[in-house]
């Protein structure tokens, strides 16, 4: 007789933020596509975000993770030798205070190795460290992969609006988009009212995806006006929505607010994120689509180039302090 395995363990999370198998989406025809999206508008009226299921595979966010653990226990002199340059984006930013309690490293399209960098108006060259030799590798896999399904996630956003699939994708053709590794250190003890993990904050461009380790600690804002965990889930990614896909649908998929507040444990555990954001071109002019308006409805906004905006929100308040 066989003995009978018994089930392993397992922490079983429930959230509120709808789970949508992508799956579907990436092999599916006109009609699955559809429906596809009308699961993320949905989501996205219901409670501003969604997780994806079976997009980006959990073996390379685990080999990641892996590379940012290795470079962030570097001392600091060899993490310095690739600081990111004032005025800059690429590079490691060490660890901010009160609303950014984080270092970071944040990389984007390798101009060493992808032609299509060469003509990127956003972007500098990577400062990738000597000392991880897979790092590199590791890091660039991830980001196509992760290009890959921002992509998608655009083309769904575009359905569910009774647009060409190619509607947002079109303004994304210089690849202009981040990614951030970031390392909250533990803590000891409380710290003083006002600090916090990572304030609460939009991000600016079009879509972000978040990515966390079993720490967790992510919270997002909901339509229905409540501050709410956004769990750790793993294989699944964080979808929310940034700042110029609100402006360019009037609201109507408006921007994710998020934040990470202190851990509840005092000394905490360290915690590690991996954030991949997408940006429209950078003359791209974000123009309220027709189709977000409800009958009577008007424009919110007008029109503007995302360099333009970029640099008015950058230059603005607390969001400068994002690494
Ligand atoms: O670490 C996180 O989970 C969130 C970080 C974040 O919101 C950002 O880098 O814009
Ligand atoms: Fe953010």
């Amino acid at each position: 007789m066989n003995p009978i395995k018994e089930p392993e363990p397992q922490t079983i999370v429930s959230t509120a933020i709808p789970i949508i198998d992508f799956h579907q989406f990436m092999v599916g025809d006109t009609v699955t596509k559809e429906a596809v999206a009308e699961q993320m508008s949905s989501a996205i009226q219901e409670m501003g975000c969604f997780y994806l299921n079976n997009s980006v595979p959990q073996t390379l966010v685990e080999q990641v993770f892996a590379e940012a653990h290795s470079f962030f226990a570097l001392p600091q002199e060899k993490k310095n030798q690739t600081k990111l340059i004032p005025g800059t984006s690429r590079g490691y930013v060490a660890r901010g205070k009160e609303r950014v309690l984080l270092e970071a490293f944040n990389f984007g399209l390798d101009v060493a190795t992808d032609e299509a960098a060469t003509h990127q108006r956003f972007g500098e060259p990577n400062q990738w460290p000597n000392e991880q030799i897979e790092f590199r590798r590791v890091l660039l896999e991830f980001f196509t992969t992760c290009r890959h399904t921002s992509f998608n996630i655009l083309q769904g956003l575009a359905i569910a609006l009774k647009l060409p699939e190619s509607y947002f994708t079109n303004f994304h053709t210089e690849r202009n988009f981040n990614t951030s590794i970031n390392h909250y250190p533990p803590l000891q003890e409380p710290l003083s009212p006002g600090e916090t993990r990572f304030a609460e904050h939009t991000d600016y461009g079009s879509i972000t995806l978040i990515f966390q380790d079993q720490t967790a600690g992510l919270e997002v804002y909901t339509n229905a006006g409540e501050w709410i965990a956004a769990p750790y889930l793993p294989g699944k990614v964080l979808v929310i929505l940034a700042d110029l896909m609100q402006r360019w649908t009037n609201d109507k998929f408006p921007a994710t607010k998020h934040r990470v507040p202190l851990p509840s444990k005092f000394p905490s555990e360290p915690r590690y994120s991996i954030i991949y954001f997408e940006s429209p071109d950078y003359d791209a002019e974000i123009t309220c689509i027709e189709n977000s308006l409800d009958a009577k409805e008007t424009p919110k906004y007008q029109p503007i180039l995302t360099h333009e905006y970029i640099n008015q929100v950058a230059t603005a308040g607390y969001k400068s302090e994002k690494p």
